[in-house]
């Protein structure tokens, strides 16, 4: 489903005396359909860099992100035009960060249903929709109707999560989804993720909490210090073939 092949990614640092620095250095792996990868690995060692190459928020310096696409056939996401990633991205890549891109003036159940007007759903339907998914992640009823903007950090990132998970992507990116969610919340995600799975979804995730990587996580890619990275069973599986 997703084969990353001598992936590079460097950065010119133009404020300082370091000249260009190379987080992910000819990184190998692959994901199968349907499973979840974890990425580890200490902090600044380049675990975000891998999850936006893929997503294509950074272009790669070099290598290669084949991706198994349903409507485009086999993709490298490192060589795909802006018009393919964009069709990718509406109908069947997702991306969760820590932070929601908060739009003034849209109440959080039109920023979640809005997802859906491009696959060609009514806006009542999507609207319904969005509201099931803004219940199943705890969002109170009251806030529907509110502007994100005023929310607080753990509601603006189930507000986030809504609108990933709404249109049920293929292949889905995650980064430190659980940042800053409570114990509860964290807890409807696990379930959200989990039940994803068992639908087929594909993902890779970086979470701060080793909690939640052993409860969704198959496999972990573990990145060093050269920037490239080892491919094991999770512990809880040990004894389970790393691929
Ligand atoms: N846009 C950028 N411009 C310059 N340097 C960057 C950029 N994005 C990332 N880096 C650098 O690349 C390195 C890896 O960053 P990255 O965010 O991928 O690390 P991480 O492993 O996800 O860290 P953490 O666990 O702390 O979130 C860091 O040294 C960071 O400063």
């Amino acid at each position: 489903m997703l084969e990353v092949v001598n992936l590079t990614k460097s950065f010119e640092l133009h404020v300082s005396q370091v000249g260009k620095v190379y987080p992910i250095q000819g990184l190998s792996f692959h994901i199968r359909q349907g499973r979840f990868l974890g990425i580890a690995g200490p902090s600044g060692i380049g675990k975000s860099t891998i999850l936006k190459c893929i997503f294509r928020t950074y272009m790669p310096s070099s290598g290669e992100v084949w991706y198994d696409s349903l409507h485009e056939g086999r993709v490298d996401l490192a060589q795909a035009d802006d018009r393919q990633m964009i069709r990718l991205r509406e109908r069947e890549l997702g991306y969760v960060s820590q932070f929601l891109k908060v739009i003034p003036r849209v109440p959080a159940v039109d920023i979640v249903a809005e997802r859906l007007l491009p696959l060609g759903w009514s806006q009542d339907d999507a609207r319904r929709e969005a509201e099931r998914m803004l219940e199943r992640l705890r969002i109170p009823r009251k806030l529907w109707q509110a502007f994100p903007a005023t929310f607080s950090g753990g509601e603006q990132q189930r507000v986030n999560l809504a609108r990933a998970f709404i249109v049920r992507p293929r292949l889905m990116i995650l980064d430190e989804p659980t940042a800053s969610l409570d114990r509860e919340t964290t807890s409807a995600v696990i379930e959200m993720l989990q039940a994803m799975k068992r639908e087929g979804t594909t993902m890779v995730g970086i979470f701060h909490d080793w909690d939640v990587m052993e409860q969704v996580a198959d496999e972990i890619l573990d990145i060093t210090l050269s920037g490239g990275g080892t491919m094991r069973p999770k512990p809880a599986a040990a004894g389970a073939q790393a691929e």
